[in-house]
């Protein structure tokens, strides 16, 4: 699923409607399946049509239109006046003229045809949608405010009110719907924060865009899920054998510090890496191997011995309660030296607040940081509030680095520095836990190990990582996510199968 501006979207009505359908036949479309969603939905209760001047107001009279025909009880309003409705949606109020009321009627309660919204309401918000450009005021803030106090349930047509399409940040009041209806690919509103939230329940429809106009006009931006990446990861066949399956370093703070790197690497280990190992001080050695059963621990005396352990390892993770030290920078730069694939997560960014360019100078293609938006700021400072969206920021920021980049959150960014982005939106809040980070930084740092890119790396982990936490549910801690890796990468395998690797040896008898 593409996720695309608002621009780029009217690029691609305005092909759509010179190569392929109409404007018009893509607002009745639109409209259309907004009316079908609501009566699907709630198939009971009065539904109230709140319509702007724009297109979405357009998309709004259709719905009246074939909600009508639905045979529900539905009435229409206007804000502003029918003599300004201009193009498709002027065309498509002609068809219901006649019923158009002024939105005013829902606010002023002193007249005598005052209409009250009710629990069991259904509104359907086709006041703004990708149009809106400025904060809320006047009739459109106070019908928002309206519709947020009342408990009727709301669809939102495109976007919530309020909500523009290309930013997830908010600058006014916005409606709160229960479903957003929006068409043929999502927009940056509808995955990241705070304005996601205010979407609900998501439905993507089919108005006739195509695939190839939407390639056409939009970069490649997706959202994370695993059609863009299964077919990626790597499979043991009947004859694999540890050594093939990569091995994994995983650099570990001092003594009495380790539960990170600990939780690193037992990630790792579960998905997949075939040899796990935990360098550390000899001081901290008897605490890792204490906990750890198939993850091997080594000792090294200073960094040259740091070095070579590492240089013979296929993926490294480092930072981790790795400590805000001179030391670490060095460490830092040694691992990168080798030119091993490696996840620099926590203290081994946080390391290089002062001077991150002399942290860019040294990264290499197969680097993936995963910073919090603290960390973020820290190596990026002021780069998201001046790109002002959260896709494009991180986007940014992998260019400036040369590497990919997650900005972690409730809406991960995982960007490549090609320009290609990965939104993901699946996980649990209970993800807010000590050590999570830790277990994310394992799993990267395991697939490319295994030989998987470092972008799809991210984009894997970040997306089991966030099953995991589904799976959990409340209460969840960091140690336990592990334990559902099995189950969901066997469903994964189990869904895209290569047809070169089978588990499971047949061998029948006939009698
Ligand atoms: N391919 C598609 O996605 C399709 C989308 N459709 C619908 O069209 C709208 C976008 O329509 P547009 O006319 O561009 O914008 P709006 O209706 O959102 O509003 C424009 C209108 O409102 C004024 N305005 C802007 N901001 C504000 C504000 N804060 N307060 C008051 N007024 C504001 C602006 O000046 C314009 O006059 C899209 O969302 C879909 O719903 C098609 O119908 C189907 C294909
Ligand atoms: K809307």
């Amino acid at each position: 699923m593409r996720i695309i501006s608002v621009n780029q979207m009217n690029e691609a009505d305005r092909r759509t409607s010179e190569f392929g359908l109409s404007g018009a036949s893509l607002m009745d479309a639109a409209g259309r399946a907004c009316a079908e969603m609501v009566h699907n939905t709630w198939p009971d209760g009065r539904v109230i049509v709140l319509c702007g001047q724009g297109n979405n107001g357009g998309d709004g009279f259709v719905a009246y239109r074939y909600l009508e025909q639905l045979g529900r009880q539905v009435s229409l309003f206007l804000i502003g006046d029918v003599g300004d409705l201009s193009g498709d949606a002027e065309g498509a109020a002609e068809l219901v003229l006649d019923d158009i009321q002024a939105a005013s009627v829902l606010l002023d309660k002193s007249e005598n045809d005052s209409f009250e919204l009710s629990e069991g309401d259904v509104v359907v918000d086709a006041m703004l949608g990708a149009g809106n450009s400025r904060p809320l005021e006047g009739e459109f803030l106070q019908l928002v405010q309206l519709i947020n106090a009342t408990k009727a349930h709301v669809l939102s047509i495109d976007v919530p009110t309020g909500v523009r399409g290309d930013t997830g940040a908010l600058s006014s009041e916005a409606i709160c719907a229960d479903i957003t209806v929006t068409f043929n690919a999502l927009k940056t509103a509808h995955v990241i924060e705070s304005a996601a939230s205010l979407c609900g329940a998501i439905s993507v429809v089919d108005v006739g865009i195509s695939e190839e106009t939407l390639a056409y006009v939009g970069d490649e931006i997706f959202l994370n899920r695993p059609d863009v990446w299964a077919d990626k990861l790597p499979w043991p066949t009947r004859s694999t054998h540890k050594h093939q399956r990569g091995s994994l370093g995983v650099v570990a703070g001092e003594a009495g510090k380790t539960g990170a790197a600990r939780l690193a690497a037992r990630a790792g280990l579960r998905v997949g890496a075939g040899l796990v190992t935990l360098l550390g001080h000899a001081s901290a050695i008897p605490e890792m191997a204490a906990s750890s059963l198939a993850v091997m621990t080594k000792d090294y005396a200073d960094i040259d011995e740091l070095y070579l352990l590492s240089a013979s390892q296929s993926g490294l993770v480092f930072g981790p309660a790795a400590g805000v030290t001179e030391g670490t920078r060095f460490k830092v730069a040694s691992l990168l030296q080798t030119g091993v694939p490696i996840v620099l997560d926590a203290d081994a960014l946080t390391v290089f607040k002062d001077d991150p360019s002399f942290l860019f100078g040294l990264l290499h293609e197969k680097c993936v940081l995963t910073p919090h938006e603290g960390e973020f700021e820290s190596l990026f400072p002021g780069l998201l509030a001046e790109v002002g969206n959260k896709i494009n920021a991180t986007r940014t920021a992998a260019n400036i680095a040369g590497c990919v980049v997650v900005l972690k959150g409730a809406d991960s960014v995982i960007a490549s520095p090609d320009g290609a982005a990965r939104v993901n939106v699946h996980g649990s809040p209970f993800l807010a836990t000590a050590g999570s980070g830790d277990v994310l930084a394992g799993m990267i740092g395991s697939w490319m190990a295994q030989g998987v890119s470092a972008y799809d790396s991210a984009s894997a982990s970040v997306w089991i990582h966030g099953e995991a936490s589904l799976s959990g549910g409340a209460g969840l801690i960091s140690e336990d996510l592990m334990d559902y890796f099995p189950r969901i990468l066997t469903r994964i395998y189990e869904e895209i199968r290569p047809s070169n690797v089978l588990w499971e040896r047949k061998i029948e008898f006939s009698t």
